[in-house]
């Protein structure tokens, strides 16, 4: 039918990363996100880079890194940014409330999780979809490890209680994160202590982060049907 959108959902991501983008001032560093959400968000800012808004950016993946410096985006690494002003990333799921976060399902949480950590605010655009009342509700907790001893590690992630699968491509390979590490995938199903849970699985050797962000966010932008919301952590 004409002018009905096709891709109402994708429209919203669009709206709520255009929002985000609108956030970034002039000599800002900016942490750029992961995923499809992220990725509508770096083109608006191609396109306010391309009107003569000028910032830096430290992006969380090298699919990341490849779409901004094709969109002419000057990239820095934490040698000459070791804070950032504003860090803008997508989300798995998104916690009522508390706006704690599940990310990782796209295997960027790492760097995801280090750029948040060294961002004065942290904005995570999703659409409505994403929030739950219970992290854990609908998506597995990604866990980067090293792949020497994973099997071990597996094994003590689902003694936490979790069922574990190691991340495999469609492919059949085994993915292969950024840094050369492996994805575990744990599903706990609803989370009642984000916190003590991210702690404890980060007390397990071979363990280097995990998707879960517990108390990080600053804002998330959510499009939803009804338009626009932006929730602040309560
Ligand atoms: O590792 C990937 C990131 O955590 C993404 O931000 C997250 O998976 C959300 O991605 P999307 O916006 O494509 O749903």
């Amino acid at each position: 039918m004409s002018g009905q959108n096709s891709d109402p959902m994708g429209e919203l991501k669009r709206r709520a990363a255009e929002e985000a983008a609108a956030m970034v001032q002039d000599g800002m560093a900016v942490g750029l996100g992961t995923g499809s959400t992220a990725a509508l968000m770096i083109d608006a800012l191609g396109r306010r880079w391309a009107d003569g808004l000028r910032f830096v950016g430290i992006p969380t993946s090298e699919r990341s890194a490849e779409q901004a410096r094709a969109l002419g985006i000057t990239l820095v690494d934490f040698s000459t940014h070791a804070q950032l002003d504003l860090a803008i990333d997508g989300a798995d799921e998104v916690e009522r409330g508390s706006l704690d976060l599940i990310k990782g399902l796209g295997g960027a949480l790492l760097r995801e999780k280090i750029v948040a950590a060294a961002a004065r605010r942290f904005v995570v655009i999703v659409d409505e979809g994403k929030l739950v009342d219970h992290l854990g509700s609908r998506s597995p907790v990604p866990v980067e490890v090293t792949p020497f001893g994973w099997e071990s590690t597996a094994r003590q992630l689902g003694e936490l209680g979790a069922r574990v699968a190691l991340r495999i491509k469609r492919d059949g390979d085994l993915f292969v994160t950024d840094g050369g590490n492996l994805i575990l995938d744990c599903t706990f199903g609803p989370i009642e202590d984000p916190r003590a849970l991210e702690a404890a699985i980060g007390d397990i050797v071979g363990v280097i982060e995990s998707g879960l962000f517990v108390h990080r966010t600053s804002e998330v932008i959510v499009a939803g049907r009804q338009g626009l919301t932006r929730l602040v952590a309560a």
